[in-house]
């Protein structure tokens, strides 16, 4: 699947949360002192919310990275209310400032492999490791190893900028290859840690300002609950294999559709005998080839993935005259294709030969599929969506007699 920017999008409902945080921060001396102490509690709340959702969806990731962040406000609260100009409150701080980034690229780069089980034990195991790394140095080291160490990271870019030159380039390496994870996955949990990274590099830089960690960190919280809560919309109405909306989606989506519509059913051909013939997995992978060539349907249709190897467009608002190019385009593109096998007889021996040979498909190990499409509209005839459907499912039988790889309507 080609890369692309379009994971970029995740990060906009986190960037406006960073964004209203940031105008939060400016209305600080406007809250009533009665309310401070409610919000120096408030990030607490908010990641033990996100301690529950993560449990309950089973998301270790997310789990991991409330807990990182809850300790680390801990930390602020409980050992950063004083001057950094005393040692071990500047040894915290500069210890927060190194590790909290890492910690956060060491979530997003972890796969997320669920919470109680043996593979949860990783993700899980970094906060206790920070801290017990952090006090274990505070209580073995003297004061002046200790000062020592502070002392290295003291370099700071300019007067009034409380980070260290070195935490402010591990936060900036921790972000772009946070980024990196997010193009290379397109999921919520690393638009999420992102956006993490980003408000701890502002909290920490901003140190002196008043309010800062309570305001900021709570827009950490909010920004984990959204991306799990996403995440977990995505879980329930993505397919996993395909990537593509799946039946519950399209079942939603038909219910509200208005006027006018059209809907498209496809099914690959002959796919029993490509299973049999290639196996399971190498079937899964082309079920993927084929998904990926639907999601770029044009015109304003929406494809899902039906079931099997089965799949459908719906184009809201089209009569089914104009949606055919935009199908017939579709059905060319995957007929066009030539899917490279590479099984146990044709696999390169060694990684340079694989090199070598990638990009250049032989005759022997190529295949490709093909897929039949029917195609309905609605009409004073069939006026609701079950009918339409009914009608694209009789017109795909009708392209499946016509000798298959061609649109029946
Ligand atoms: N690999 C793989 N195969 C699947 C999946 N879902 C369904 N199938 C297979 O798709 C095949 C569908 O076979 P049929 O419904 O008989 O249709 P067909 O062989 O494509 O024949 P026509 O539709 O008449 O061209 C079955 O062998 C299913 O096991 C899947 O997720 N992965």
């Amino acid at each position: 699947m080609p890369l692309t920017l379009k994971p970029l999008l995740r990060l906009t409902l986190p960037l406006l949360v960073l964004a209203l945080s940031f105008y939060a921060l400016g209305k600080t001396p406007l809250i009533n002192s009665n309310y401070l102490e409610l919000l120096g509690l408030l990030p607490y709340m908010i990641f033990a919310v996100v301690l529950g959702l993560a449990h309950y969806f089973n998301r270790s990731r997310f789990f991991s990275a409330a807990l990182l962040l809850t300790t680390a406000y801990w930390l602020i609260q409980s050992h950063l209310q004083t001057s950094l100009t005393e040692l071990y409150p500047l040894y915290f701080y500069t210890a927060l400032s190194l590790l909290l980034p890492l910690g956060l690229l060491f979530l997003a780069v972890l796969p997320e492999r669920g919470l109680w089980n043996m593979h949860g034990i990783l993700p899980l195991s970094i906060t206790p490791l920070l801290v017990l790394m952090t006090y274990t140095a505070s209580l073995q080291y003297s004061q002046q190893q200790l000062s020592d160490f502070t002392g290295f990271f003291a370099i700071k870019p300019y007067s009034g900028y409380v980070l260290s030159i070195y935490a402010s380039l591990g936060f900036l390496v921790s972000l772009l290859l946070a980024l990196v994870m997010l193009l290379i996955r397109n999921n919520e949990a690393e638009a999420s840690f992102c956006a993490c990274i980003i408000l701890a590099y502002v909290t920490l830089a901003g140190f002196d300002q008043p309010l800062i960690s309570s305001i900021l960190f709570s827009a950490c919280g909010l920004t984990l609950a959204i991306g799990l809560l996403r995440n977990s919309f995505e879980m329930a109405y993505r397919d996993d294999l395909t990537g593509l909306l799946g039946r519950r989606a399209f079942n939603e989506k038909i219910r509200g559709l208005g006027k006018q519509y059209s809907i498209a059913m496809m099914d690959v051909d002959h796919f029993k005998k490509f299973n049999d013939t290639h196996g399971h997995d190498v079937g899964d992978d082309v079920l993927k080839i084929v998904a990926n060539h639907i999601a770029q349907v044009t015109g304003g249709g929406i494809p899902y993935r039906y079931g099997g190897e089965e799949f459908c467009v719906i184009f809201p608002g089209k009569k089914m005259k104009p949606c055919v190019p935009h199908l017939e385009a579709v059905r060319e593109a995957i007929a066009d294709y030539s899917i490279s096998l590479r099984d146990k007889t044709t696999r390169p021996k060694n990684s340079k030969e694989g090199v070598t040979q990638r990009g250049k498909p032989t005759k022997k190990n190529t295949v490709s599929v093909t897929i039949s499409i029917g195609v309905a509209e609605k009409t004073e005839h069939q006026t609701n969506p079950e009918q339409v459907l009914k009608a694209a499912d009789k017109a795909l039988y009708r392209a499946k007699q016509n000798g298959r790889n061609c649109l029946a309507r």
